[in-house]
């Protein structure tokens, strides 16, 4: 299977399918740091990044919102001293596309 991070994302839309538990199980393997959750029932990916200070958390924050600008694709942002934690989820189908596998993947990409 191609790298998650190499493939583009396509638009989410309302109709947009979600992935199915066999598709979870074949995406995950390309992200393998990434937590899978589920918050009010929407399942979310979830990886805490750690830095040295907080400089370091904020650009890394910034690499990750131009990414998500970039693709009009955009993760929930906690950014505090010395982490980052990055949870993304698709809004409109309130729950996970493959665009959220691929920008996980492009997440750590920008992480070093
Ligand atoms: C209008 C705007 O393009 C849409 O609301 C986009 C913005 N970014 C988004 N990001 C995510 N994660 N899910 C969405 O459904 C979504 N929709």
């Amino acid at each position: 299977m191609a790298q998650l991070a190499r493939q583009s994302c396509e638009a989410c839309s309302i109709d947009a399918p979600r992935v199915t538990d066999e598709e979870v199980a074949t995406y995950r393997r390309d992200i393998p740091d990434w937590s899978l959750v589920e918050r009010d029932g929407v399942q979310q990916l979830e990886r805490v990044f750690t830095f040295d200070d907080f400089q370091q958390a904020l650009d890394f924050t910034n690499r990750v919102g131009a990414l998500a600008e970039e693709v009009g694709h955009h993760p929930a942002l906690l950014t505090e001293w010395g982490k980052v934690t990055v949870t993304w989820w698709s809004h409109k189908i309130k729950g996970l596309h493959k665009n959220d596998f691929v920008m996980a993947a492009r997440t750590d990409e920008v992480a070093d």
